[in-house]
């Protein structure tokens, strides 16, 4: 790994007018450059309020700075922090400044890319900090503030600290090829990568919930034509986004709206109703249904309550469970409120999309189906992403491998090898494997004299 001086600087803020703007700089020449512009480096992380002269001795703007000495810093490098009024105009003048004071434009992530590379972040905890920016729900930010603090982290010490272990009964046999391993050590060895398997898989099934708290829960609203799905859909984002009608067959294609339901995202789409005997251009829509239908996270089933139970296409019925889907008896303002709800699987509502009635419950109801799908690891959420997912999968077939060739008695270096490439796969995954301490435990293990 290099260690990078040249010093970078970028807006810390967006583009636009806001009452106060940030502008930082990281790097080694960072003391000598806040000497040029303020006469003085002031002791660390004390807030100074001076005049910002450019290189020309052209004032720009009354601003406060704050300077951090390495490596008590984010990055762990010689910081300064410029708040100017927020501007952009002043806060490009003063970049710009910056750049000609020998600075050079960070390139994107390349403040966190430096705390990584001076040990203030794993590569989990760095990706926590895109996720934190990046979280929209209760939901997001507990996962992302976990994972920053090293949720993520934690599990995977502790699977190369088993993944260790093994290695090093395994190692001990490599130099003796004439004496194989002995059957008990290998049903040892067997058992802790069986164990290892399944924290694997745990890990991994984190991943479609890392989906949904990043992407928002995929909630298809589906139902007849009629049934009042885009009238639903209206009163939960709270205004008029969909087209209403008394036609049936209103809505032809589908619509998303993201929408907040108690501590989660939810990515709501509104369908075309499910016609059992379409015109053509219904069938096209209800397609589109059904290939949502196909990959939805929750159900938002409508039910006209006024009219017979519908039937629903056999690969859309089969995906609804009593986990993932809501039977939203509608019109209840019809009948007088006398209309019977039949007995299904799933949790069952009645409202009114037309008066709001029932409204007060659905967002509760969405909730705890929404609350199930969380992956407790002990006290802490873990949701994977795709990269600690690919990761992890390259592990597990590293695992299958080694447990093939151990079971078949092939060579113990070969079986070594492919522990080490499952190594390898979770190593990436926080992106430091720490080689002395994967060798101060593995050596601990061998006997005074060997
Ligand atoms: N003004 C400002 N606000 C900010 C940041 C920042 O860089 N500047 N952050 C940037 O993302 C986040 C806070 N994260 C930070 C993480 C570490 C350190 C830091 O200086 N760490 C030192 C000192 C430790 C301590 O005193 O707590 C260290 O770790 O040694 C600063 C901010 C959000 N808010
Ligand atoms: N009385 C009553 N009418 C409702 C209710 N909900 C919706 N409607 C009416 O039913 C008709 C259809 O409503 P939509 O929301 O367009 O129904 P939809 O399921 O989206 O229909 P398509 O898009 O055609 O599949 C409209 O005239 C709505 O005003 C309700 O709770 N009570
Ligand atoms: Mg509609």
């Amino acid at each position: 790994m290099s260690f990078p001086s040249d010093a970078i600087a970028a807006l810390a803020t967006p583009v636009g007018t806001s009452a106060i703007a940030v502008v930082r700089a990281s790097g080694a020449q960072v003391p000598a450059l806040v000497t040029a512009i303020f006469g003085e480096t002031p002791p660390p992380r004390l807030a100074r309020h001076a005049d910002y002269k450019d290189i020309a001795g052209r004032l720009v703007d009354d601003v406060l700075f704050t300077f951090f000495a390495a490596p008590n810093s984010f990055t762990g490098e010689d910081t300064v922090e410029i708040s100017c009024h927020g501007n952009p105009f002043i806060a490009q003048r003063i970049l710009e400044d910056l750049f000609a004071r020998g600075c050079r434009p960070a390139e994107p992530g390349e403040f966190s890319k430096r705390a990584f590379l001076h040990g203030r972040l794993d590569l989990t905890q760095a990706e926590a900090v895109m996720d934190l920016i990046h979280a929209r729900s209760e939901r997001a930010l507990t996962a992302a503030n976990q994972q920053l603090r090293g949720s993520l982290g934690r599990q995977m010490d502790s699977l190369i600290s088993q993944l260790i272990n093994v290695l090093a009964m395994v190692e001990a046999y490599i130099d003796f090829p004439e004496e194989d391993l002995p059957a008990e050590d290998r049903a040892a060895v067997l058992r802790s990568l069986a164990q290892l398997k399944t924290d694997t898989n745990r890990l991994l099934a984190t991943s479609h919930y890392g989906a949904m708290l990043r992407d928002g829960i995929k909630t298809v609203i589906l139902g007849e034509p009629n049934a009042g799905k885009s009238s639903l859909l209206n009163r939960l984002v709270g205004r008029e986004r969909a087209l209403v009608s008394p036609e049936p067959g209103t809505t032809r294609d589908y619509l998303e709206e993201r929408v907040l339901v108690g501590a989660h995202a939810l990515r709501l789409i509104d369908t075309a109703g499910l016609n059992p005997s379409p015109t053509s251009l219904e069938q096209r829509g209800i397609e589109k249904t059904l290939e949502q239908a196909a990959e939805a996270d929750l159900f938002l089933w409508v039910i006209d309550g006024t009219r017979p139970l519908p039937v629903l296409p056999p690969a859309t019925a089969q995906r609804l469970t009593p986990e993932n889907t809501l039977a939203v008896f509608n019109k209840a303002d019809l009948g007088g409120g006398q209309v019977s709800v039949p007995t299904l699987p799933f949790p069952t509502l009645r409202v009114s999309a037309l008066t709001g009635l029932g409204f007060d419950q659905l967002p509760p109801a969405i909730a705890q189906l929404a609350d199930a799908f969380q992956n407790q690891v002990g006290s802490e959420i873990i949701a994977i992403n795709a990269r600690h997912a690919h990761a992890l999968e390259q592990a597990r077939a590293c695992l299958d491998s080694a447990a093939t060739k151990l079971a078949d008695g092939v060579d113990t270096a070969l079986v070594a090898s492919d522990l080490r490439g499952t190594m390898d796969a979770y190593g990436q995954i926080s992106g430091k494997i720490d080689h002395e301490r994967v060798l101060d435990q593995l050596f601990a293990t061998f006997c005074i004299g060997k």
